[in-house]
């Protein structure tokens, strides 16, 4: 008798950068106000999920040795939030490919987790509409929601109050990854300390960028991107000044802290430009990796079979 090996759900989960991250105080409940804009880039990770009896969880690609493959891993989490919420067991086998840099401000972990409740109402057909999954996500983590939503977007609160902003044209960007990683709530912390010992300048509110984007015009967004921890990021990680002023020696429009770092993003005029930029600092030995990408692309969304074969 022939054995029918289940197929996967596939679902390809884009990283992001904030183009303007404006930090207001601390709250009471431990986080930030948040005004991010953020941009989905297509970097991103892939995570299969197969119908198994027990939950697993397996990773590969780009520094898969430091993701956890048990509870500590977000996609783990989704999986159990979700089986808790349609009342079923968490049955599932989920492998993720990953081609986002870990702990590096770019949202990898919560881009699987958003993937991973996509792709599990399709598994388990739970058929609930995406203002659902949206609620749920943003249980699992600020960035979830926007992982979700995907192509460029305005977020509040903590980040998770979503609301979409008009982008025209494509724009390309220059990933610099760094050594090792920085985690999320030290690079807050770092800002809190910094604000009480002095008062780094603040950037201001988002408008001026909301109009270049619309305009689809990379010279006019380069000098109004802006990020408040990059003060912090650099502070616990000075040597990503050098990696920021190489980029735009090397012909970037402007390079700047993805989130809480320490990956560097510089924006380019063109395609070409990105391509020339990235091999220029590959030699300069500023960084770990370099990656080329481009923005804004969708959210966390399954592939279908035409797509599983095109795209990579
Ligand atoms: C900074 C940002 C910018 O987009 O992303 P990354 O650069 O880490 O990818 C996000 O706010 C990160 O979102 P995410 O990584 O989902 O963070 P969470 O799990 O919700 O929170 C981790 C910790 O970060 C701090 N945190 C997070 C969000 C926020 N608005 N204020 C905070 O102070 C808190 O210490 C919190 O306990
Ligand atoms: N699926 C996942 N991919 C990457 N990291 C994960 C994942 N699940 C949990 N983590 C943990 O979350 C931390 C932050 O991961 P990540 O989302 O990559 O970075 P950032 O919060 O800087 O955007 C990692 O150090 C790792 O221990």
């Amino acid at each position: 008798m022939l054995s029918v090996v289940p197929r996967p759900v596939i679902v390809r989960a884009p990283s992001k950068v904030n183009l303007h991250l404006g930090v207001g105080d601390l709250r009471e409940d431990g986080y930030h106000e948040l005004t991010s804009v953020f941009q989905a880039l297509s970097l991103g990770d892939d995570v299969h999920l197969t119908e198994s009896d027990a939950l697993s969880v397996h990773v590969r690609g780009v520094d898969a040795e430091s993701v956890p493959t048990d509870r500590g891993n977000l996609v783990w989490q989704a999986a159990e939030l979700l089986a808790r919420r349609a009342g079923r067991a968490a049955g599932v086998a989920i492998t993720i490919v990953k081609g986002v840099p870990v702990a590096g401000g770019m949202a990898g972990g919560s881009a699987d987790a958003a993937a991973t409740l996509v792709g599990l109402n399709e598994l388990w057909r739970l058929g609930l509409d995406r203002a659902e999954l949206f609620e749920l996500g943003a249980e699992l983590g600020s960035d979830v929601p926007f992982t979700l939503h995907g192509m460029t977007a305005l977020g509040t609160g903590r980040g998770e109050k979503l609301l979409p902003v008009l982008s025209r044209n494509s724009f390309h960007w220059v990933i610099a990854l760094a050594k090792g990683g920085l985690s999320t709530p030290a690079v807050f912390r770092e800002l809190d300390r910094l604000r009480a010992e002095g008062n780094p300048p603040r950037i201001g509110d988002p408008d001026e960028l909301m109009h270049a984007l619309a305009a689809g015009d990379a010279d006019a967004l380069a000098p109004l991107l802006g990020n408040d921890l990059q003060a912090a990021a650099l502070s616990l990680k000075p040597e990503l000044r050098r990696t920021l002023r190489a980029g735009v020696t090397a012909g970037a429009l402007a390079g700047i802290v993805s989130g809480s770092g320490p990956t560097c993003v510089f924006l380019c005029s063109d395609e070409d430009t990105a391509v020339e930029v990235a091999a220029e600092l590959a030699g300069a030995g500023v960084c770990r990796t370099i990656r080329v990408a481009h923005g804004p692309v969708p959210g966390a969304r399954v592939l279908d079979d035409i797509s599983r074969g095109t795209e990579h």
